[in-house]
């Protein structure tokens, strides 16, 4: 019998189809880019680097090897043609010489811009096993994280110091990344508080850089006890180990930075109504940093919003990205009535909540 002709768009949808059972592709690509560490060598050179030289710069596996560079040749085709590098073939025959992009600068290992420490612990095989447990969370409920792992995330991260880390150091380049956005984006709503408690923020790193713009505020970090006995110093920030769920230290502003979207509506809840008695009566109010989903955005980062929510399902219990109908009834119920949101230039929008008395 003969197999019948297809028509454009089934072919179209053939050829989606392809390219998106492959997508890990395109971040384990990424991920050897940053292992080992070609933006930063590219950007050593000033730019224009040969394949030999940027193959020179690379560290052999073991002792005596060298480093494959037909190998690095294809993985540099492959991001050229994704547009995190560029490529450049002289006139005169010589070597092509490659190039940074607007996407590469944000691999630069030592750049205070970076998202290379979080394409590093997104892509580790620890944090990508509970994305293979979807279909079976489906079937028969449950959190992806602990079918994977047998616990949940916030525990391996305390028996796990080499999980710890990767999982704070991902955590706190995004900090640097989204302060500059609310420094520039939120000035107003910081400049008033005489002192701020970031929970759940991590190493600390979000609260340094908003005491070192604003050098009137106390800061205060405050996380679990094993993230916070792995975090550096801080002038004008106190660390304190803690439990969200228990209590939160006291003061005029809470700020949140990718701790309600960890969580369920109740906990979320439970969590907000902590947030409520650490701040005083009538001027205090919460900096909540999240995705807000826009069902049919079209923005830069819109469709990123869509892939946390999935996130969330691989890595959290009851964690979910949400929209601003969403926001809002956990908000009310929270105790915080008031609200407005605010655009910065970030994946993240602020959403400022004030208490109801
Ligand atoms: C997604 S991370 C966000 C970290 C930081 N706010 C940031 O955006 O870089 C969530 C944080 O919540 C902390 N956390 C989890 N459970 C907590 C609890 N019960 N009390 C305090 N912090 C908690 C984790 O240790 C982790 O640092």
């Amino acid at each position: 019998m003969a197999t019948p002709e297809l028509d454009e768009a089934t072919l179209q949808g053939q050829a989606e189809i392809w390219r998106f059972m492959f997508s890990f592709a395109d971040s384990m690509a990424l991920k050897s880019a940053v292992e080992l560490r070609i933006a930063d060598i590219i950007h050593s050179h000033g730019g224009a680097t040969t394949l030999s030289q940027i193959a020179s710069c690379i560290d052999g596996g073991s002792g005596t090897s060298s480093p494959d560079i037909t190998t690095l040749a294809r993985i540099m085709r492959f991001l050229v043609r994704r547009k995190i590098f560029t490529v450049r073939h002289p006139s005169d025959g010589g070597d092509p010489v490659y190039d940074l992009t607007h996407s590469s600068r944000w691999l630069l290992h030592d750049s205070e811009q970076t998202l290379a420490p979080m394409i590093l612990m997104e892509n580790h095989p620890l944090l990508m096993a509970p994305w293979h447990c979807f279909s079976q969370c489906v079937k028969e409920g449950g959190i992806a994280f602990k079918k994977a792992h047998g616990r949940e995330i916030w525990d391996l991260a305390s028996e796990n110091p080499e999980f710890n880390r990767l999982f704070n150091d991902g955590m706190a380049c995004t900090s640097k990344v989204v302060t500059g956005a609310i420094l520039s984006g939120y000035k107003e709503g910081l400049s008033s508080i005489g002192s701020l408690v970031d929970v759940g923020g991590g190493t600390g790193s979000l609260i340094s850089e908003i005491v070192k713009a604003y050098p009137h505020i106390k800061g205060f970090n405050f996380d679990l006890q094993h993230v916070v006995s792995a975090a550096p110093p801080y002038d004008g920030v106190c660390h304190i180990g803690g439990n969200m769920f228990q209590a939160i230290p006291d003061a005029d502003a809470v700020i949140m930075k990718w701790i309600l979207h960890d969580w369920g509506d109740e906990d979320c809840i439970k969590i907000l109504r902590n947030c409520r008695k650490a701040i005083p009566r009538g001027k205090g109010k919460v900096i909540i940093v999240e995705v807000v989903v826009k069902p049919d955005g079209n923005g830069p980062f819109d469709d990123t919003g869509f892939v946390f929510d999935l996130l969330m399902v691989a890595h959290s219990r009851g964690g979910k990205e949400r929209t601003e109908v969403e926001w809002k009834r956990i908000l009310e119920q929270g105790g915080f009535c008031r609200y407005r949101i605010i655009n910065i230039p970030a994946l993240t929008s602020i959403i400022e909540a004030y208490p109801d008395d």
